[in-house]
Parts: C-alpha cells; sequence; structure tokens
C-alpha cells in the first residue's frame, strides 16, 4: 500500500512554546524549522510514502519544506491543529483517491524511514490506527485506509481519545524514532542521544544543552 503522510506545522514563531526555558526565543523558530525539515526528508525517503504534504501557512517552512520535495497546503479552516489535518486529508485524498493517509506530528527530529515503514506496514491492516507518542499520552501518528475518514483528535490525551474513536492503538518494538517527539529540554536530549536529522543536529549545536 502506498501512503500520502500529511504533516501539521504552526507558524514557526509560535512553535515549540514549551521548548523555551532550552532554546530562547531567537533561536527556537529555526530549531522548529529543523525538526520539520529532519521529519519530512525521513518520510519523503520512506519508500511506502510517495507524497508528504505540509499543511502551514509559515512561508519560510513552506519554501525550505517544498525544496526537499514536499507540497505545501495552506492552514485552511482556521479552526487549529485537528481541522488543518482534516482538510489536509480531504485535499490530498482528492489527488490520490486509492491511497492511505498518514497524519504526522513535525516534531519526530530522530525520525527513521525504515521505523517509518513498519509503522505505516502495520497501521495498513486497520481502517484506522495510531502510534502513540513516547510518554503514552499523546499521538505521533495517526493513519486511515483507502477510503476511510481520518478523523484526527490530536491534543491533550489523544491516545486515550483516538483508541476511544475506534482506531487501533499500534503496539510495536523498535519504532523509537516514530514515537519521540520532542516537545520539552528533556525530549530533545532523549531525540539526540536516538540519533536525530543533519538540520536538527547544527540547530541544536547552537544551544548549550547540558551533557551534550
Ligand atoms: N497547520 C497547523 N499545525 C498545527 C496547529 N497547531 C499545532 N500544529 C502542529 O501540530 C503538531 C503538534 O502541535 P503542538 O504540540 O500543539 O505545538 P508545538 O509547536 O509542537 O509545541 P508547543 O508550542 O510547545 O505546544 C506540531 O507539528 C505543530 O506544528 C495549527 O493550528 N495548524
Ligand atoms: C498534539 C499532540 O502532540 P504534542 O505532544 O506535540 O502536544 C498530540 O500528542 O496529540
Amino acid at each position: 500500500m502506498r501512503w500520502t503522510v500529511v504533516v501539521p506545522l504552526k507558524p514557526l514563531a509560535r512553535a515549540k512554546s514549551r521548548l523555551a526555558d532550552t532554546a530562547a526565543d531567537g533561536l527556537r523558530p529555526g530549531l522548529a524549522l529543523a525538526f520539520a525539515q529532519d521529519t519530512v526528508a525521513a518520510a519523503l525517503a520512506c519508500a511506502a510514502v510517495r507524497d508528504v504534504a505540509v499543511v502551514t501557512d509559515d512561508a519560510l517552512a513552506g519554501r525550505e519544506l517544498a525544496a526537499l520535495g514536499a507540497r505545501i497546503l495552506p492552514d485552511e479552516p482556521g479552526g487549529g491543529l485537528n481541522a488543518a489535518l482534516a482538510h489536509g486529508a480531504e485535499v490530498v485524498r482528492s489527488w490520490r483517491p486509492d491511497d492511505a493517509v498518514a497524519a504526522l506530528n513535525a516534531d519526530l527530529p530522530a525520525l527513521r524511514s525504515a521505523e517509518l515503514g513498519r509503522v505505516l506496514d502495520a497501521a495498513a491492516e486497520f481502517p484506522r490506527a495510531f502510534l502513540p507518542d513516547a510518554a503514552a499520552i499523546g499521538t505521533t501518528l495517526l493513519a486511515a485506509g483507502p477510503g476511510r475518514e481520518l478523523l484526527p483528535i490530536f491534543g491533550t490525551d489523544s491516545r486515550a481519545r483516538h483508541r476511544a474513536s475506534g482506531a487501533m492503538e499500534l503496539r510495536l518494538d523498535a519504532v523509537d524514532s516514530v514515537r519521540q517527539d520532542v516537545d520539552t529540554g528533556g525530549d530533545l536530549r532523549v531525540a539526540l542521544a536516538l540519533g536525530v536529522g543533519p538540520r536538527t543536529a547544527e540547530a541544536a549545536a547552537r544551544l548549550l544543552i547540558p551533557g551534550q
């Protein structure tokens, strides 16, 4: 099965606010962009992925991610993350009605293409499926098979909410890079230990992180 991956990204100036104690205001937008670049590059390099569509209104991020090969969709209808994902999934469905669709967070700087491929293969067995984040509270990936609605419920307690919505929770070993989202300085240290992509490595080198 081939996949179209939809990646939501809010304006860089507002992104990653929980990293304020780790990255100063002047560095945080560049770090958020680096996370998104490494996430999108790894997704595009995954054999099961045909297209990556980034839903964003950020002009710089749009240019940089388009240069990697992503398609850029405007952040519509302006109703926040889940509305943007539902709309993005509908748009990509109109391009490729027979593809499966997966929403993937933009803050997975350690993402490895082979691990993403294993998660997508597992998701293909179910009408809707999701992968809990490393903290086992949120969600990093939500998938819907061909013809199925995505019905995204990202945000607070999204693991429990996706499960309650009927999506299958994927329980897989050795897919840490797909689960390791980076919201806090602690998450960033774990991601750096897993091994991040080149843009995040460069951006993180500008931060003073104890133990790095
Ligand atoms: N297109 C779009 N993406 C969003 C929106 N809100 C959040 N996102 C993205 O959804 C994912 C999870 O978002 P959040 O955890 O809410 O925000 P964050 O920037 O990662 O971190 P915090 O500012 O610390 O909450 C990230 O990839 C965000 O860029 C939105 O309104 N529109
Ligand atoms: C929006 C989510 O991600 P984050 O952990 O970045 O808040 C989520 O887990 O549903």
